[in-house]
Protein backbone atom coordinates (compact mmCIF):
# COMPACT_ATOMS: atom_id res chain seq x y z
CA UNK A 1 0.00 0.00 0.00
CA UNK A 2 1.53 3.51 -0.89
CA UNK A 3 2.15 6.20 1.33
CA UNK A 4 0.74 9.32 0.37
CA UNK A 5 2.65 12.13 -0.71
CA UNK A 6 0.61 14.93 1.24
CA UNK A 7 0.52 18.14 -0.96
CA UNK A 8 -1.74 19.54 2.05
CA UNK A 9 1.37 19.20 4.27
CA UNK A 10 4.20 19.63 1.83
CA UNK A 11 2.35 23.21 0.21
CA UNK A 12 2.09 24.43 3.68
CA UNK A 13 5.63 23.87 4.53
CA UNK A 14 6.85 25.42 1.08
CA UNK A 15 3.91 28.33 1.81
CA UNK A 16 5.91 28.71 5.18
CA UNK A 17 9.53 28.53 3.94
CA UNK A 18 8.02 31.64 1.16
CA UNK A 19 6.46 33.46 3.87
CA UNK A 20 9.52 33.82 6.05
CA UNK A 21 11.58 35.10 2.74
CA UNK A 22 8.79 37.46 2.49
CA UNK A 23 9.32 38.79 6.19
CA UNK A 24 13.22 38.79 5.77
CA UNK A 25 12.72 41.29 2.54
CA UNK A 26 10.60 43.43 4.07
CA UNK A 27 12.49 43.72 7.16
CA UNK A 28 15.53 44.46 5.27
CA UNK A 29 13.83 47.88 3.69
CA UNK A 30 11.65 46.10 0.31
CA UNK A 31 8.54 46.38 -0.70
CA UNK A 32 6.53 43.04 -0.34
CA UNK A 33 6.66 41.05 -3.83
CA UNK A 34 3.65 42.15 -5.81
CA UNK A 35 1.91 39.62 -8.11
CA UNK A 36 -0.92 40.37 -10.48
CA UNK A 37 -3.17 38.15 -12.07
CA UNK A 38 -5.34 38.89 -14.98
CA UNK A 39 -8.49 36.49 -15.04
CA UNK A 40 -10.75 36.77 -18.44
CA UNK A 41 -14.20 35.86 -18.23
CA UNK A 42 -16.06 33.46 -15.62
CA UNK A 43 -14.86 29.67 -16.12
CA UNK A 44 -16.10 28.16 -12.65
CA UNK A 45 -12.05 26.80 -11.84
CA UNK A 46 -10.83 29.51 -13.65
CA UNK A 47 -12.16 30.97 -10.53
CA UNK A 48 -11.79 28.47 -7.48
CA UNK A 49 -7.80 28.98 -8.65
CA UNK A 50 -7.81 32.28 -8.53
CA UNK A 51 -8.89 32.41 -5.39
CA UNK A 52 -6.82 29.85 -4.20
CA UNK A 53 -3.91 32.01 -5.86
CA UNK A 54 -4.63 35.43 -3.94
CA UNK A 55 -5.23 33.76 -0.97
CA UNK A 56 -2.07 32.02 -0.68
CA UNK A 57 -0.27 35.27 -1.49
CA UNK A 58 -2.04 37.13 1.02
CA UNK A 59 -0.98 34.37 3.71
CA UNK A 60 2.70 34.16 2.41
CA UNK A 61 2.65 38.08 2.61
CA UNK A 62 2.42 38.96 -0.63
CA UNK A 63 0.98 41.52 -2.26
CA UNK A 64 -1.66 40.13 -4.82
CA UNK A 65 -4.74 41.48 -7.09
CA UNK A 66 -6.69 39.99 -9.32
CA UNK A 67 -7.81 42.02 -12.85
CA UNK A 68 -10.62 40.82 -14.39
CA UNK A 69 -11.93 41.46 -17.77
CA UNK A 70 -15.28 39.95 -19.57
CA UNK A 71 -14.93 37.82 -21.69
CA UNK A 72 -15.75 39.90 -24.61
CA UNK A 73 -12.13 41.75 -24.32
CA UNK A 74 -10.34 41.79 -27.64
CA UNK A 75 -7.05 40.42 -28.15
CA UNK A 76 -5.51 43.62 -28.73
CA UNK A 77 -7.18 45.47 -25.14
CA UNK A 78 -5.76 42.16 -23.55
CA UNK A 79 -1.95 43.09 -25.31
CA UNK A 80 -2.70 46.50 -23.89
CA UNK A 81 -2.84 45.29 -20.19
CA UNK A 82 0.18 43.17 -20.57
CA UNK A 83 2.07 46.30 -21.69
CA UNK A 84 0.64 48.22 -18.66
CA UNK A 85 1.38 45.24 -16.02
CA UNK A 86 5.37 45.34 -17.80
CA UNK A 87 6.23 48.81 -17.66
CA UNK A 88 4.58 49.37 -14.11
CA UNK A 89 7.65 49.34 -11.94
CA UNK A 90 5.39 48.18 -8.60
CA UNK A 91 4.65 44.79 -10.16
CA UNK A 92 6.96 41.95 -10.04
CA UNK A 93 5.11 38.72 -11.65
CA UNK A 94 2.22 38.57 -14.05
CA UNK A 95 0.09 35.65 -14.17
CA UNK A 96 -2.21 35.60 -17.15
CA UNK A 97 -5.12 32.60 -16.39
CA UNK A 98 -5.53 30.08 -18.75
CA UNK A 99 -7.46 28.96 -20.75
CA UNK A 100 -8.16 32.68 -22.77
CA UNK A 101 -11.52 32.76 -24.87
CA UNK A 102 -11.60 31.48 -28.80
CA UNK A 103 -10.75 34.68 -30.14
CA UNK A 104 -7.83 35.55 -28.44
CA UNK A 105 -3.96 33.81 -29.09
CA UNK A 106 -3.05 32.20 -25.87
CA UNK A 107 0.54 32.16 -27.43
CA UNK A 108 0.31 35.84 -28.61
CA UNK A 109 -0.43 36.83 -24.96
CA UNK A 110 2.11 34.52 -23.44
CA UNK A 111 4.73 35.65 -25.46
CA UNK A 112 3.68 39.76 -24.76
CA UNK A 113 4.68 39.02 -20.94
CA UNK A 114 8.03 40.54 -20.11
CA UNK A 115 9.78 37.16 -19.56
CA UNK A 116 11.51 38.56 -16.20
CA UNK A 117 8.01 38.82 -14.66
CA UNK A 118 6.98 36.00 -16.23
CA UNK A 119 6.31 33.96 -12.94
CA UNK A 120 4.29 31.22 -14.82
CA UNK A 121 7.07 30.22 -16.54
CA UNK A 122 5.53 29.63 -20.13
CA UNK A 123 7.44 32.43 -22.26
CA UNK A 124 9.87 31.16 -24.81
CA UNK A 125 12.38 31.99 -23.29
CA UNK A 126 12.09 30.61 -20.08
CA UNK A 127 11.01 27.27 -21.27
CA UNK A 128 14.31 27.50 -23.76
CA UNK A 129 16.26 28.79 -20.59
CA UNK A 130 15.01 25.66 -18.12
CA UNK A 131 16.13 23.57 -21.94
CA UNK A 132 19.72 23.90 -21.25
CA UNK A 133 19.73 24.46 -17.53
CA UNK A 134 20.03 28.64 -17.25
CA UNK A 135 18.16 30.37 -14.85
CA UNK A 136 14.60 30.66 -15.33
CA UNK A 137 10.99 30.71 -13.95
CA UNK A 138 10.27 26.94 -13.82
CA UNK A 139 6.61 26.45 -14.81
CA UNK A 140 4.93 25.75 -11.17
CA UNK A 141 3.11 22.58 -11.79
CA UNK A 142 6.62 21.02 -12.55
CA UNK A 143 8.31 23.59 -10.26
CA UNK A 144 6.28 21.44 -7.65
CA UNK A 145 6.02 18.24 -8.23
CA UNK A 146 9.93 17.70 -8.20
CA UNK A 147 9.53 19.86 -5.19
CA UNK A 148 6.78 17.30 -3.28
CA UNK A 149 10.12 14.54 -4.03
CA UNK A 150 12.70 16.10 -2.73
CA UNK A 151 10.93 17.23 0.48
CA UNK A 152 9.88 13.81 0.71
CA UNK A 153 13.51 12.40 0.33
CA UNK A 154 12.79 10.71 -2.87
CA UNK A 155 15.91 9.48 -4.34
CA UNK A 156 15.37 10.08 -8.33
CA UNK A 157 18.57 9.23 -9.52
CA UNK A 158 18.76 6.92 -12.35
CA UNK A 159 15.29 6.79 -12.23
CA UNK A 160 12.80 5.51 -15.32
CA UNK A 161 10.41 7.99 -15.38
CA UNK A 162 7.65 8.27 -17.74
CA UNK A 163 5.66 11.34 -18.29
CA UNK A 164 2.12 10.72 -20.23
CA UNK A 165 1.07 14.17 -21.31
CA UNK A 166 3.18 16.23 -23.92
CA UNK A 167 1.77 19.78 -22.72
CA UNK A 168 3.63 22.85 -23.09
CA UNK A 169 3.13 23.78 -19.49
CA UNK A 170 3.48 20.13 -17.74
CA UNK A 171 4.96 17.47 -19.69
CA UNK A 172 7.51 19.04 -21.58
CA UNK A 173 8.98 21.43 -19.07
CA UNK A 174 8.68 18.16 -16.43
CA UNK A 175 10.86 16.12 -19.03
CA UNK A 176 13.40 19.20 -18.83
CA UNK A 177 13.18 19.35 -15.30
CA UNK A 178 13.76 15.62 -14.79
CA UNK A 179 16.69 15.23 -17.01
CA UNK A 180 18.58 18.11 -15.13
CA UNK A 181 21.62 16.93 -12.92
CA UNK A 182 20.55 17.36 -9.68
CA UNK A 183 17.57 14.64 -10.41
CA UNK A 184 19.07 12.47 -12.95
CA UNK A 185 16.23 10.51 -14.64
CA UNK A 186 15.53 9.16 -17.63
CA UNK A 187 12.86 10.37 -19.45
CA UNK A 188 10.09 8.72 -21.47
CA UNK A 189 7.28 11.33 -22.78
CA UNK A 190 3.68 9.49 -23.96
CA UNK A 191 1.10 10.84 -25.08
CA UNK A 192 -2.21 10.51 -27.21
CA UNK A 193 -0.45 9.11 -30.64
CA UNK A 194 2.22 6.35 -28.21
CA UNK A 195 1.38 2.62 -29.67
CA UNK A 196 1.09 0.49 -26.64
CA UNK A 197 0.82 3.11 -23.88
CA UNK A 198 0.83 0.57 -20.90
CA UNK A 199 4.07 -0.98 -22.16
CA UNK A 200 5.77 2.24 -21.37
CA UNK A 201 4.02 3.31 -18.25
CA UNK A 202 4.82 0.06 -16.62
CA UNK A 203 8.45 0.36 -16.86
CA UNK A 204 8.10 3.65 -14.88
CA UNK A 205 9.69 4.21 -11.37
CA UNK A 206 8.15 7.33 -11.78
CA UNK A 207 5.06 7.94 -13.71
CA UNK A 208 3.44 11.32 -13.46
CA UNK A 209 0.20 11.62 -15.21
CA UNK A 210 -1.13 14.73 -16.99
CA UNK A 211 -3.78 14.29 -19.40
CA UNK A 212 -7.23 15.12 -18.53
CA UNK A 213 -9.37 12.02 -18.48
CA UNK A 214 -10.50 11.02 -14.98
CA UNK A 215 -8.99 7.40 -13.52
CA UNK A 216 -7.27 7.01 -17.19
CA UNK A 217 -4.15 5.11 -15.35
CA UNK A 218 -5.18 1.66 -14.13
CA UNK A 219 -3.38 -0.17 -11.61
CA UNK A 220 -2.56 -3.00 -14.62
CA UNK A 221 -0.76 0.04 -16.50
CA UNK A 222 1.56 0.47 -13.04
CA UNK A 223 4.81 -1.30 -12.03
CA UNK A 224 5.05 -2.95 -8.68
CA UNK A 225 6.86 -0.05 -6.18
CA UNK A 226 6.32 3.25 -8.15
CA UNK A 227 5.91 6.76 -7.65
CA UNK A 228 2.97 7.77 -8.87
CA UNK A 229 2.01 11.32 -9.42
CA UNK A 230 -1.43 12.60 -10.57
CA UNK A 231 -1.68 16.10 -11.94
CA UNK A 232 -5.60 15.88 -13.23
CA UNK A 233 -7.92 17.71 -12.22
CA UNK A 234 -11.22 16.52 -13.41
CA UNK A 235 -14.66 17.43 -12.89
CA UNK A 236 -16.52 13.62 -12.35
CA UNK A 237 -20.98 14.10 -11.92
CA UNK A 238 -22.01 13.34 -9.35
CA UNK A 239 -25.14 13.70 -7.58
CA UNK A 240 -24.61 12.52 -3.85
CA UNK A 241 -22.46 16.06 -3.55
CA UNK A 242 -23.91 19.05 -2.39
CA UNK A 243 -21.47 21.17 -5.80
CA UNK A 244 -23.36 17.80 -8.13
CA UNK A 245 -19.29 16.99 -9.36
CA UNK A 246 -16.25 15.45 -7.65
CA UNK A 247 -12.57 15.78 -8.22
CA UNK A 248 -11.26 12.99 -10.13
CA UNK A 249 -7.60 12.69 -10.94
CA UNK A 250 -5.86 10.84 -14.25
CA UNK A 251 -4.89 8.10 -12.27
CA UNK A 252 -7.46 5.08 -10.60
CA UNK A 253 -6.22 5.89 -7.10
CA UNK A 254 -8.10 3.56 -5.57
CA UNK A 255 -6.67 0.44 -7.68
CA UNK A 256 -3.42 2.12 -8.26
CA UNK A 257 -2.16 2.81 -4.49
CA UNK A 258 -2.04 -1.10 -3.81
CA UNK A 259 0.49 -1.27 -6.04
CA UNK A 260 2.47 1.94 -5.76
CA UNK A 261 4.89 3.24 -3.10
CA UNK A 262 4.34 6.49 -3.17
CA UNK A 263 1.60 8.36 -4.63
CA UNK A 264 0.06 12.10 -4.95
CA UNK A 265 -4.16 12.50 -4.18
CA UNK A 266 -6.47 14.58 -5.89
CA UNK A 267 -7.52 17.12 -4.35
CA UNK A 268 -4.91 17.53 -1.93
CA UNK A 269 -1.67 16.75 -4.13
CA UNK A 270 -0.23 18.59 -6.73
CA UNK A 271 -2.51 21.42 -7.29
CA UNK A 272 -1.53 22.72 -3.78
CA UNK A 273 2.03 22.50 -4.70
CA UNK A 274 1.33 24.11 -8.11
CA UNK A 275 0.17 27.39 -5.91
CA UNK A 276 2.53 27.31 -3.37
CA UNK A 277 5.23 27.30 -6.27
CA UNK A 278 3.66 30.31 -7.60
CA UNK A 279 4.67 32.32 -4.65
CA UNK A 280 8.09 30.86 -4.50
CA UNK A 281 8.39 32.32 -8.41
CA UNK A 282 6.99 35.18 -7.32
CA UNK A 283 9.57 35.90 -4.43
CA UNK A 284 12.30 35.44 -7.11
CA UNK A 285 10.71 37.95 -9.31
CA UNK A 286 10.88 40.43 -6.63
CA UNK A 287 14.60 39.72 -5.88
CA UNK A 288 15.45 39.69 -9.71
CA UNK A 289 13.28 43.04 -10.18
CA UNK A 290 15.52 44.90 -7.33
CA UNK A 291 18.30 42.97 -9.22
CA UNK A 292 19.04 40.60 -6.30
CA UNK A 293 19.77 37.80 -7.80
CA UNK A 294 17.33 34.77 -6.99
CA UNK A 295 19.23 32.23 -4.57
N1 LIG B 1 -1.56 30.93 -16.27
C1 LIG B 1 -1.91 29.80 -15.64
N2 LIG B 1 -1.10 29.29 -14.70
C2 LIG B 1 -1.44 28.16 -14.04
O1 LIG B 1 -0.68 27.67 -13.18
C3 LIG B 1 -2.69 27.53 -14.34
C4 LIG B 1 -3.49 28.11 -15.32
N3 LIG B 1 -3.08 29.23 -15.96
N4 LIG B 1 -4.67 27.53 -15.66
C5 LIG B 1 -5.15 26.35 -15.00
C6 LIG B 1 -4.05 25.51 -14.43
C7 LIG B 1 -4.50 24.57 -13.33
N5 LIG B 1 -3.91 25.09 -12.11
C8 LIG B 1 -4.25 24.67 -10.83
C9 LIG B 1 -3.98 25.41 -9.72
C10 LIG B 1 -4.42 25.02 -8.47
C11 LIG B 1 -5.12 23.86 -8.29
C12 LIG B 1 -5.62 23.49 -6.95
O2 LIG B 1 -5.62 24.29 -6.05
N6 LIG B 1 -6.11 22.27 -6.77
C13 LIG B 1 -6.71 21.84 -5.51
C14 LIG B 1 -8.22 21.78 -5.54
C15 LIG B 1 -8.88 22.69 -6.51
C16 LIG B 1 -10.39 22.58 -6.53
O3 LIG B 1 -11.00 22.33 -5.46
O4 LIG B 1 -10.98 22.78 -7.60
C17 LIG B 1 -6.23 20.45 -5.19
O5 LIG B 1 -5.80 19.76 -6.11
O6 LIG B 1 -6.34 20.05 -4.04
C18 LIG B 1 -5.39 23.11 -9.40
C19 LIG B 1 -4.95 23.50 -10.65
C20 LIG B 1 -3.13 26.14 -12.41
N7 LIG B 1 -3.12 26.39 -13.71
MG1 LIG C 1 -7.44 30.63 -27.00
Amino acid sequence: MAQILNGKELAQSVRNDVAAEVQAWTDSGQRPPCLRVVLIGSNPASEAYVRGKEKDAREAGIDSETLRFDDDISEADLLGVVDRLNTDPSVDGILVQLPLPDHIDDRSVIDAIDPEKDVDGFHPENLGRLLIGAPSFIPATPFGIVEMLKRSKIETEGMRAVIVGRSNIVGKPLAALLMQRDINATVTVCHSRTRNLAAHTREADLLVAAVGRANFITADMVKEGAVVVDVGINRVDDESRDKGYRLAGDIDFEGVREKASWITPVPGGVGLMTRAMLLKNTMNAARRHADVVAP
